[in-house]
């Protein structure tokens, strides 16, 4: 069965991993694929249309489901559409404020929608570990740091979120401190959260726990933004079968 797939933001960075991908992919056909001031007219041989079509585009080209790497501001406007439309929607999109992440979880009593801010299963793996990491290891001290190239618009990522809500579940935690400056010793409690820009750097993030004269460093580093993309479009072909609901990436790397 092969999964119809629509893209958006098409001509961005990951948009254009996310076609190489799906093109790549012997279950799935790019139907469709946009970006609101496409560049490109195409990337890897597929016609990157107007935003503006996105509408009329999910009722003549019938995608299962739509891959999303945008802005906040957009994810929303293209999972509402395609709880209209009854298309699942699986978007990578971070730096959601709260009513924008109330707008997905709405969407998904009308379609399937999946979101996930990190696709890379190794990531997936390191979600799982982290929370037993601060167990084992109560009372030590506890900084985040993510890295990333210098285009990045959100900071900390959404990674670095996802790991620390494990963290705070799994530890005696106070306060997130993004980055320290002047007399700013350290407070019990705290957990440090750094975010690095620089050239062109894929993803990186690391977990620092430190005491009892030791220290335990947990680290995931992308070396190319196709292990992101390979992991949506695993989604989007899983997420085709799928009722309406609230998905994430485990559902799909635990089947
Ligand atoms: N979940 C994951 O595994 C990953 C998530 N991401 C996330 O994906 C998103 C996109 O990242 P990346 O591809 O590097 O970004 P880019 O800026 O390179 O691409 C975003 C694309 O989406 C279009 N777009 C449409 N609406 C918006 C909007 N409201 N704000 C910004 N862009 C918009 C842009 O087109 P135009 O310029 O024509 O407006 C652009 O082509 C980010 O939120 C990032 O954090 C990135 C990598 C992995
Ligand atoms: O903007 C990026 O590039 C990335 N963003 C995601 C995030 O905000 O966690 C995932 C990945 O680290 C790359």
């Amino acid at each position: 069965m092969t999964t119809r797939i629509g893209v958006t933001g098409a001509t961005g960075r990951m948009g254009r991993e996310v076609i190489d991908a799906a093109v790549d992919h012997d279950e799935c056909e790019i139907v469709f694929a946009v970006n609101r001031n496409p560049d490109d007219r195409t990337v890897r041989g597929v016609d990157v249309e107007s935003a503006g079509a996105f509408d009329s585009l999910l009722t003549e080209r019938e995608p299962t489901a739509v891959i999303d790497f945008t802005g906040p501001e957009s994810a929303v406007d293209y999972v509402e559409a395609c709880a209209d439309a009854g298309v699942a929607f699986v978007t990578g999109t971070t730096g959601f404020n709260d009513d924008q992440a109330a707008a997905l979880e709405a969407a998904s009593d009308e379609t399937a929608v999946l979101h996930a801010p990190n696709f890379a299963r190794g990531v997936q793996a390191l979600v799982n570990v982290v929370g037993e990491a601060v167990r084992n290891l109560p009372g030590y001290d506890v900084e985040l740091v993510e890295t990333h190239h210098n285009g990045k618009r959100d900071a900390p990522s959404g990674t670095a979120n996802r790991l620390l809500e494990e963290i705070e579940k799994n530890g005696e935690f106070t306060e997130r401190t993004h980055g320290r400056e002047g007399d700013a010793p350290r407070e019990a409690g705290e957990i440090g959260v750094h975010a690095l820009r620089a050239g062109n750097i894929t993803g990186e993030h690391e977990i620092v726990l430190a005491g009892n004269d030791e220290e335990v460093r947990l680290t995931h580093r992308a070396e190319d933004r196709g292990v992101f993309a390979a992991g949506a479009v695993d989604a989007a072909v899983w997420i085709a079968g799928q009722k309406a609901g609230n998905y994430e990436f485990a559902d799909v790397i635990d089947e």
